[in-house]
């Protein structure tokens, strides 16, 4: 192979005798081997294996990118903005990683406006602006301008307050962030401490933060970028705290940037990984006694008078968090382009990387042919699918419930809180530790950067934290169902996604017919098996609980919240196989695409199932031996996604530069790409590294001495 043949050692030996050669002044043997490279490297390197993995896909690609992309419109448009961003050197990221913080945010500034000068000169959609900015992937202050400020105006302010603010924020006259979290509270939201308190005598409120713990400490973008800010603050009035509120405040001046008098603000500090979530201002805010007009203070919900009287909307108070609910929605979507990125990276890889079982000096094995590499990374594909196609769901309910709220209808507000909340959970847990699964997939070479993952895994976990701690959501969820169990005995029938909770007479005792691994092809089947899991699990932490009568239910519920997480977790899993298996029963057109997308979900289904063993075990709903059937037919079903397994991740229809992942080219050409990367890296700017003369030659001298004195 030409990794181990003698331009290598040609490269070593030279390297060795020219100190300081600049990688713009690459030694004659680089050059050689670049220029006569390409051809000769490309000729030897694996491409023809995601040729061949293409050719043996059993279903119509272009019809599957489809299905994953919502409509024929949608691939087309996610298609034109993702090469209208590759082909601009503007948002080339191939650098990210080896950029200073300074460096890094100074880019996201300038790409920020360079995408701005776009949309506009281009007279984007907005659709396809925000497409545009999704591609352009890197975290920055326009991601919370658009994703929290504005949205935070149009729930939560009145219609002249909209008229006043939004037009401003279209049009970039000013930039927002959202923020809610302080140094000393973040989950728990009723727990803030800055506080915004009525001054009847100028109509003005007072925005005060009384301790350091009451610093704002985390909004993105408000460290360097934002103008404006939706701040939560107490509301007091006539003497009387009525908790969080919303207010806008203007922090820095619109001529020169400065901030305002009595606003202190700055950048929180460096965070997890290289480049990454870096590129993001998250922020320290804090006011002394900061004066803004009483008609900033956000009013769609409560109103304080002229003469500061305190109105509240005849309106749940939860309608505050709304904002909180729609971005968690979106982030369910965000799960699924990320862990899609990470799968297809490592599916790609996986089919060119080669080790072990060369029979008469003949090819290695595909490490994509190994079962071990299928059972880690099959489900993982699977989950992908899973993810889109229940965020597309979450998609239509939050638009559903915003309808309703509109018409004043709040029946179904608690269905939205425990789905985002869940489903938020679920989605961003699992795909945090996949992106690490995929690092570890592709071998050593996944933990370079250039393998594109260990940039996308550092700026994916904090999603298990930002827009509420996982943990802390899924509590809502158990409480939501507690609620549920308890009203089932009054006859009071759940609705939505809780629904199947009415069977709970059948669902408590109905023992499954699976007696075939084939059976567990059966939806109904699955279907049953994860209703009465739930069910019971959720039943079950509910008796635990009253059981402690001598508990107060509160402190029941705390202890009992280990297994109420399982219990919310469970739940989830249920809707999200559901909301599968309801897509595939839909009419899906193209050949051979919906047996792939059935395939799928059965492997997701069969794979929760195998996981949580233990779960539909304990609770009787399966015997040991269906469980055992049941991971006959997952390896059954990871036969028959293996052929497809290249083509399934095209069907995501990423461009190179979107995925940034020399593992993950399209072409499969990952070798010469590896090697080329290595070059780019600051370390190669000279072949004998800067301090070679301070420390490694007097060392080297200094033990030379010691041993010729020997
Ligand atoms: C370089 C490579 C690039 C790669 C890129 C790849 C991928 C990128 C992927 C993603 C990036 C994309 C986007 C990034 C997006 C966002 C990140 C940036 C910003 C983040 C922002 C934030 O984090 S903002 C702050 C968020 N904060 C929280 O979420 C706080 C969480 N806490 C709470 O929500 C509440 O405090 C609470 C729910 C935990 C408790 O509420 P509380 O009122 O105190 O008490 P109760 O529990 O008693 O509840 C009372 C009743 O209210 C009901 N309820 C609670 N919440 C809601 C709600 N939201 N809606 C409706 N109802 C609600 C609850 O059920 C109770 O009801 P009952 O009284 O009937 O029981
Ligand atoms: C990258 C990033 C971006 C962010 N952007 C913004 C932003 O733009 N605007 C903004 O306002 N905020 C932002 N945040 C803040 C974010 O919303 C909070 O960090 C988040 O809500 C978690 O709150 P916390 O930090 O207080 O965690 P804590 O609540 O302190 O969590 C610490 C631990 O305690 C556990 N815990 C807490 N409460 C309970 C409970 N009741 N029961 C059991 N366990 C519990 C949690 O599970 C966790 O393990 C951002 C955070 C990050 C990391």
């Amino acid at each position: 192979m030409w990794r181990g043949g003698s331009n290598t050692r040609t490269c070593k030996r030279r390297f060795f005798s020219s100190p300081t050669r600049s990688r713009h002044h690459r030694p004659p043997y680089i050059c050689r081997l670049h220029s006569r490279g390409s051809q000769h490297l490309k000729a030897m390197a694996e491409v023809d294996h995601l040729a061949a993995e293409r050719a043996t896909a059993r279903f119509d690609v272009e019809e599957m990118k489809v299905a994953w992309a919502g409509s024929r419109h949608a691939v087309h448009v996610a298609d034109r903005m993702a090469r209208l961003v590759a082909s601009d050197p503007v948002f080339r990221k191939d650098n990210r990683t080896m950029l200073s913080r300074k460096e890094l945010f100074k880019d996201t500034l300038r790409k920020a406006a360079h995408a701005w000068k776009r949309i506009v000169e281009l007279r984007l959609t907005e659709e396809e602006a925000d497409l545009l900015r999704q591609y352009v992937d890197q975290p920055g202050y326009v991601d919370l301008h658009w994703g929290m400020f504005v949205p935070a105006i149009k729930g939560q302010g009145t219609e002249e307050q909209q008229h006043k603010w939004l037009p401003l924020a279209y049009k970039f006259q000013i930039i927002g962030c959202y923020a809610q979290t302080e140094l000393g509270h973040g989950s728990n939201v009723q727990g803030l401490e800055t506080t915004a308190t009525f001054d009847p005598k100028t109509d003005e409120f007072v925005i005060h933060s009384p301790t350091l713990t009451s610093s704002k400490w985390w909004p993105g973008g408000l460290g360097k970028a934002s103008t404006h800010a939706v701040v939560y603050a107490r509301l007091i009035t006539e003497g009387k705290d009525y908790g969080i509120h919303g207010f806008i405040v203007q922090l820095r001046s619109l001529e020169d940037h400065s901030p305002l008098p009595g606003v202190t603000l700055g950048d929180i500090g460096g965070k997890f990984g290289s480049g990454a979530y870096n590129s993001m201002d998250n922020g320290v805010l804090r006011f002394d006694h900061v004066r803004i007009p009483r008609d900033q203070m956000l009013m769609r919900l409560s109103q304080v008078t002229r003469e500061g009287k305190y109105v509240h909307s005849n309106v749940p108070k939860q309608l505050l968090y709304g904002t909180m609910v729609y971005v968690r929605q979106s982030i369910v979507a965000d799960a699924s382009k990320a862990l899609s990125r990470a799968v297809c990276i490592a599916v790609r890889y996986s089919a060119v990387r080669k080790q072990f079982g060369s029979q008469d000096g003949g090819p290695e094995t595909q490490v994509l042919n190994y079962k071990t590499q299928q059972s880690r990374l099959f489900p993982l594909l699977a989950s992908a699918y899973a993810f889109r196609f229940v965020g597309d769901w979450l998609n239509w309910l939050y638009t559903d419930v915003t309808q309703k709220l509109e018409a004043k209808d709040f029946s179904t507000l608690q269905e939205a809180h425990a789905c985002t909340a869940g489903l938020k959970a679920v989605t961003t847990s699992v795909t945090a530790d996949a992106i690490e699964e995929c690092r570890k997939l592709c071998g050593g070479h996944g933990y370079l950067n250039s393998s594109g993952l260990p940039e996308l895994f550092a700026v994916y976990v904090p999603a298990c934290t930002y827009e509420g701690d996982n943990v802390v959501l899924l509590l809502q969820v158990a409480r939501i169902l507690m609620k549920t169990v308890s009203q089932l005995a009054s006859g009071k029938q759940p609705v939505g996604t809780m629904a199947y909770m009415g069977k709970v007479q059948y669902l408590m005792q109905c023992k499954s017919a699976v007696s075939s691994a084939e059976d567990w092809l059966n939806p109904d089947a699955i279907q049953e098996a994860f209703e009465a899991r739930a069910l019971r699990m959720a039943v079950n932490c509910a008796q635990n609980i009253s059981q402690a009568a001598s508990q107060e239910e509160a402190a029941g519920f705390y202890e009992r919240s280990p297994d109420l997480l399982e219990a919310a977790v469970a739940h989830i899993q249920l809707i999200i196989v559901t909301k599968f298996i309801e897509k595939v029963h839909q009419e899906i057109p193209g050949h051979g695409v919906k047996e792939q997308l059935q395939a799928l979900c059965n492997v997701y289904a069969l794979y929760i199932l195998h996981k949580h063993l233990g779960d539909f075990l304990a609770t009787g709903c399966i015997t040991p031996r269906q469980g055992a059937l049941a991971n006959e037919q997952l390896g059954k079903l990871y036969a028959q996604v293996r052929p497809n397994a290249v083509a399934l991740v095209d069907a995501f229809n990423y461009t190179d530069h979107y995925l940034g992942s020399v593992l993950g080219r399209y072409d499969g050409d990952v070798y010469p790409a590896l090697y080329e990367e290595a070059w780019k890296d600051p370390l190669n700017e000279t072949v004998v590294p800067e301090g070679y003369h301070e420390y490694l030659r007097p060392l080297i001298k200094q033990q030379q001495l010691k041993l010729s004195r020997l």
